[in-house]
């Protein structure tokens, strides 16, 4: 077994399994703190959230309480491995709130047969929580249910896979563009993958500027062109009235190509046909669609990105969903729109430009980062992070209108 293999389950298995575990918040030492905080004490916060729901937030941890909620059909790339090989990956997204937004969060793992099933076991918990994050759901289904969700419940529910990933990579693409001193609206973007994390990507590229009649998108059968026959509604709107069938094809003279497929599908001489100065953004996890040391072995113009941690530029949803979902909770926001959405993209892109602080280059391994090249977007341990997306992400969920509460509280912890 590998070294790192085994450092991984070690990481799992010890000290206790798992990531995460609960907390008590309150003392439950006495006779007197169990008079409280159960039988009979706990009976008048009841009748408080029974006459008022709103209550709920001051008398239990539901405005700081986020599910994680899987079904395991698209565990990053690894495909359709079920409910319960989902679990590390929900834990690890709870051990992300939790480090990086004072977030409590639960992962939560649903065997269902229908996708009415998996909606009506979702949308009968939701109200223990201040808000839902979907992940790992494949598509199509993901849209349905993300969309009938939102419909169900008055707490946000966001699917992490579809605008996290979508705006972490617009952020990241207008940095990147910006240094190769390219414009959203000129590019040629080839984006290979065609499902939740694809098809939310291009449509907030296309929200940035990028044109969609640039966009070539591709799934197992290669490019969607407007005349392959049967495709669902979600591809439909990225069908390319081309010629043009292969990877070869687009990738000839494209400026950008943004992955989320699977892994090792971008072959080094398929990269070298790019314009000069080309973006690639390889973000399948683990395994990106071409390894760093071979794209930057096989041409020294381009910007590279994946989703790993283990390399520069980290074009993943991490540096958002803790963040957003903290702004969010703050306000008491109903949903995330898109306000909060831009608003979070603009405070990524902000930060990158910033000095960073010695912290961050201590966490990161870095004697300096400034941005540039291996800079284009902050790395996740960067703590101005969480105060500067959910400021901002709060103050745009109080100006469109999706705020319960009037104010950012001005008791904030971080
Ligand atoms: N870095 C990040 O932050 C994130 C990265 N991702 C990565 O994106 C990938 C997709 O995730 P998600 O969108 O949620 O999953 P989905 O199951 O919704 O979509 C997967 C898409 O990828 C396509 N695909 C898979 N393998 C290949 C291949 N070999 N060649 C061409 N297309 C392929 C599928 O094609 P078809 O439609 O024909 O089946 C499908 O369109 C994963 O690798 C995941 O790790 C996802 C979210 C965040
Ligand atoms: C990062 C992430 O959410 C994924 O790869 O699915
Ligand atoms: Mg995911």
């Amino acid at each position: 077994m590998s070294d790192f293999r085994q450092q991984a389950l070690d990481y799992h298995a010890f000290p206790k399994p798992g990531k995460i575990s609960v907390e008590m918040t309150t003392p439950a030492e006495s006779v007197k703190d169990l008079a409280l905080a159960y039988s009979p004490g706990v009976a008048e916060p009841v009748r408080e959230i029974a006459d008022d729901a709103n209550n709920a937030y001051k008398y239990t941890a539901k405005g700081n309480l986020v599910a994680v909620i899987s079904n395991g059909t698209a565990i990053l790339g690894l495909g359709n491995l079920g409910p319960l090989a989902s679990k590390p990956v929900m834990e690890g997204k709870a051990l992300l709130f939790k480090r990086f937004a004072g977030i409590d969060s639960i992962d939560i793992e649903v065997t269902h047969r229908t996708t009415e099933e998996f909606i009506n076991t979702v949308a009968n918990i939701a109200d223990t929580f201040g808000g839902i994050n979907l992940e790992d759901i494949k598509a199509p289904e993901c849209f349905e249910i993300e969309q009938e969700l939102q419909k169900r419940c008055s707490i946000p529910i966001f699917h992490d896979d579809q605008h996290g990933t979508a705006i972490v990579t617009a952020a990241g693409m207008l940095n990147a563009l910006e240094i190769q001193g390219k414009e959203i609206s000129n590019v040629t973007i080839v984006c290979m993958g065609a499902g939740a994390a694809a098809i939310a990507c291009m449509e907030l590229l296309i929200k940035c500027g990028a044109q969609r009649e640039k966009i070539y998108m591709l799934d197992r059968n290669g490019v969607i062109h407007t005349r392959r026959e049967n495709l669902p509604v979600h591809k439909l709107a990225f069908a390319n009235n081309t010629d043009k069938r292969t990877l070869e094809d687009v990738m000839d003279g494209a400026d950008v190509f943004v992955g989320v497929s699977g892994p090792d599908v971008l072959p080094p001489e398929t990269l070298k046909m790019m314009a000069p100065n080309p973006v690639v953004f390889a973000c399948s996890n683990p395994d990106p669609e071409i390894r760093p040391e071979l794209a930057m072995a096989t041409r020294d113009d381009l910007i590279m990105a994946t989703g790993r941690s283990d390399y520069p530029n980290q074009v993943n949803n991490v540096l958002c969903f803790p963040f957003i979902f903290r702004g969010a909770l703050d306000v008491r926001a109903t949903a995330i729109n898109d306000a909060m959405k831009v608003a979070a993209v603009e405070a990524i892109r902000a930060i990158s430009k910033e000095e960073v602080p010695e912290e961050v280059l201590i966490a990161s391994q870095s004697k300096a980062l400034s941005f540039g090249r291996d800079y284009i977007i902050p790395k996740p341990m960067d703590p101005r992070l969480c105060s500067r997306i959910a400021k901002a992400v709060g103050q745009a969920a109080i100006d469109s209108g999706v705020a319960q509460l009037e104010s950012l509280p001005t008791n904030l912890q971080y």
